[in-house]
C-alpha cells in the first residue's frame, strides 16, 4: 500500500513554476529519496506535504485519504534550515519541543534519556544552544524529530552539516526507524546515502518528475554493462585481445596507466574478459 502519494502536485512561485503536475508514490515502511539539482523543486515538494504551504493544483494523499492538517502529528519533519532557540537550554528546547508534539513531561523525558544515551549527547543537556556546532545542533533536531515515533519522517538534506562518522551513525539509525515500521522520505544531493538506504527514488529536474521507481529497477534499466578496466601494459596487445570478444570503446592513458572502456555484450562475463588479458597485463 502507498502511504504517502503526491498527485499531479502543482506550485507557483510568482513567474516561477516550482513544481510541475509532479507524482509521488511512497510505500508504506520503505526509506524513499527524493533527488535532484539545486532549485529543482524538493523543499517546495516538502513543505507541501508538510503543509507549510498549499499546492496551486494537485493533491496529497495520506495514509489513503487526503492529508488533513491534524496529520501534521503524525509526521516527524526536519526542515531544511535548522531553527532551534540559541539561547535555549538544550535538555530544556528538547522537553519543550516533545511536550509541543504531545508527549508528557515524562515520556519525553524518558525518551530523550534513551536518545541523547544513544548519541552520547548527554554532556550537552544543559548548555545553551548557541555553544553546539552546527552538526551538534542538528543532532539535537534529529533527535527531536523522531521522538514521537511518527509514522512518516521527513527529512530534509539529512547528512548536510555532518561529519562522515555522525553521518554514518545517522544512516545506521534511519535504517532501524524502518526497521520499527517508518516510513522514511529524504531528500539528498549524496548519493552514497542513495545506495545505501533507499527501496525507491524519484528524481526531480527543473519541477518535473524526470525519473521515479524501485532503485533496483532503475539500476537495471540504466545498467549499461560498461566495464572501466585499469591496467599498466602494452596498450595495443590488449586492445587487440579484447576486440575479439567484446567491444572496446576507448583506452585512455594518465600517469602510465591505463584504462580501457569495454562494452560487455549479455552473454559474456566479468571473468572471461579478465582471463583474456590476465596474462598480458598488471590489473589495477
Ligand atoms: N518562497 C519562495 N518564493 C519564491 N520562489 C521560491 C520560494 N521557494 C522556492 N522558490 C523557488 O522554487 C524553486 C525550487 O526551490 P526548492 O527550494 O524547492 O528547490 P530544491 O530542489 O529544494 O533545491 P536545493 O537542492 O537547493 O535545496 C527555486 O527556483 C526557488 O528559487
Amino acid at each position: 500500500m502507498m502511504f504517502l502519494e503526491a498527485k499531479q502536485v502543482v506550485k507557483k512561485y510568482a513567474n516561477h513554476l516550482a513544481l510541475n503536475e509532479v507524482n509521488l508514490q511512497v510505500p508504506e515502511n520503505s526509506i524513499y529519496g527524493l533527488l535532484g539539482p539545486n532549485g529543482a523543486g524538493k523543499t517546495t515538494l516538502i513543505r507541501i506535504i508538510n503543509q507549510i504551504t498549499g499546492p496551486d493544483s494537485g493533491e496529497i494523499i495520506f495514509n489513503g485519504r487526503p492529508l488533513k492538517s491534524e496529520d501534521v502529528h503524525r509526521i516527524g519533519y526536519l526542515p531544511e534550515e535548522r531553527g532551534l532557540y540559541k539561547k535555549m537550554k538544550v535538555g530544556e528546547q528538547a522537553v519543550y519541543l516533545a511536550r509541543m508534539k504531545g508527549l508528557s513531561r515524562n515520556d519525553a523525558l524518558k525518551k530523550l534519556k534513551y536518545w541523547f544515551e544513544k548519541f552520547e549527547i548527554q554532556p550537552w543537556w544543559d548548555k545553551k544552544v548557541e555553544e553546539l556546532s552546527k552538526g551538534m545542533q542538528q543532532k539535537i533536531q534529529f533527535v527531536v524529530t523522531v521522538l514521537h515515533d511518527p509514522k512518516l519522517l521527513i527529512f530534509d538534506e539529512p547528512f548536510s552539516g555532518f561529519d562522515p562518522i555522525n553521518a554514518n551513525i545517522l544512516k545506521q539509525e534511519i535504517l532501524k526507524l524502518k526497521e520499527n515500521g517508518a516510513t522514511i522520505l529524504f531528500s539528498t544531493h549524496n548519493m552514497g546515502s542513495v545506495e545505501e538506504l533507499c527501496d525507491h527514488i524519484t528524481l526531480i529536474n527543473q519541477s518535473k518528475t524526470i525519473l521515479t521507481g524501485q532503485i533496483d529497477d532503475i539500476r537495471q534499466s540504466y545498467k549499461d554493462n560498461l566495464i572501466k578496466l585499469d591496467f599498466a601494459g602494452d596498450r595495443e596487445l590488449i586492445q587487440t585481445k579484447l576486440s575479439d570478444s567484446f567491444k572496446v570503446e576507448k583506452i585512455e592513458q594518465i600517469n602510465g596507466l591505463h584504462t580501457a572502456y569495454v562494452k560487455m555484450p549479455d552473454e559474456t562475463t566479468i571473468n572471461q574478459m579478465i582471463s583474456t588479458v590476465i596474462n598480458d597485463v598488471e590489473i589495477q
